[in-house]
């Protein structure tokens, strides 16, 4: 028997052959086809570094984000190759698609993609290593001390000299952030947390007794004029998407001072290394129009996460070995 117009279709996106490609493109084969290993001839051709082939691919309706049985797109093959071309169409297709048609690739932001509403209005389990919602999913987990640190190191140390200034964080958790925060001496330091368990752990710990600390409950959507501007700021909510950090972003300009650096938890897609990449390039280029410059500080995290980090959570929204820390810092009054 011989080979479907697919099967045909994969065996030219491997070795790269545009001509080929086109010719059964044109009779009608379908570019979203997946073989009998689970790959798409776009897989097959990022794999093999052959950048014209993803472009003819993309042109003809190949979808950029489709996944392996292991979870890996054409972007990620591309990647694990060092293909750098074909990485680059890529990156730029999914980009431009990501910016018409919103969140395809991963519906949630940095931690949890559940309902915000929903969330705020469930039971919290506060253990040693973690704060867990309804259904297994974790809020905030232990393991991410270290970046939580590297985050305050990042959003109070921007000034030279004088000291820090006002600090602003969204989303107490465990508050990780905040201690190390602390440990900086700021000025004025302003936490906005929502939920009303994770309110009261806060209450009962001291925090509203410390005297730099201002605590406003509430959802930061429903706080914002309540809030002043400030030095360093650092957004991590949960069950929150995408969307919902952009909104936050549209307030920067008003919250964050001139010469100001801003930092959020960069967990969006968190579980595939090239969506990450996607979503960190978006982020930017958004920020970016608005004025800000823009630094990722790779932070290596495979030590801070062995497997049985995640017993007993549902959903592992971390897989990657290094975590992009975002440093945006606001345009300066003279620029
Ligand atoms: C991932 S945790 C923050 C972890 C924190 N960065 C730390 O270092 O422990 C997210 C926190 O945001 C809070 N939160 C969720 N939605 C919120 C909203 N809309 N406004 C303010 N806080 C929110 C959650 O209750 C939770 O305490």
């Amino acid at each position: 028997m011989g080979k479907t117009a697919e099967a045909l279709l994969c065996d030219a996106a491997v070795v790269g052959d545009c001509e080929r490609l086109r010719e059964l493109l044109a009779a009608g084969a379908d570019p979203s086809f997946f073989d009998s290993d689970g790959m798409t001839p776009m897989m097959h051709a990022a794999a093999g570094g052959h950048a014209n082939a993803v472009s003819c691919l993309l042109n003809a309706g190949a979808p950029w984000n489709a996944l392996s049985p292991s979870n890996l797109s054409a972007g990620d093959f591309s990647m694990l190759n060092d293909h750098q071309e074909a990485f680059d169409v890529l990156l730029n297709f999914a980009i431009q698609a990501e910016l018409v048609l919103g969140t395809v690739a991963c519906g949630g932001g940095g931690h949890g993609s559940a309902s915000n509403e929903g969330y705020l209005k469930e039971r919290v389990v506060f253990g040693e290593d973690r704060i867990m919602a309804a259904d297994s999913k974790a809020v905030m987990m232990a393991w991410e001390r270290p970046l939580m640190e590297a985050h305050a190191r990042a959003i109070c140390c921007a000034g030279a000299g004088d000291g820090v200034g006002r600090i602003l964080n969204v989303g107490f958790g465990m508050g990780l952030v905040d201690e190390a925060i602390q440990r900086y001496s700021p000025m004025e330091h302003t936490i906005v947390e929502a939920h009303s368990e994770v309110y009261d752990r806060m209450i009962r710990s001291g925090w509203g007794e410390k005297e730099n600390v201002k605590i406003v409950f509430g959802k930061w959507q429903d706080v914002l004029p309540q809030l002043g501007s400030y030095d360093g700021i650092f957004f991590d909510t949960y069950g929150e998407y995408y969307e919902d950090m952009r909104e936050f972003h549209k307030h920067l300009h008003r919250l964050l001072k001139p010469g100001g650096i801003y930092s959020y938890f960069n967990g969006l897609c968190g579980s595939n290394a090239f969506f990450h990449v996607v979503y960190c390039h978006l982020v930017a280029l958004e920020l970016e129009n608005l004025g800000y410059s823009t630094q990722f500080i790779a932070l290596p995290v495979k030590d801070c996460l062995s497997e049985d980090v995640w017993t007993g959570v549902k959903h592992k929204y971390w897989l990657l070995d290094t975590y992009n820390l975002p440093v945006y810092q606001a345009p300066c009054d003279s620029d």
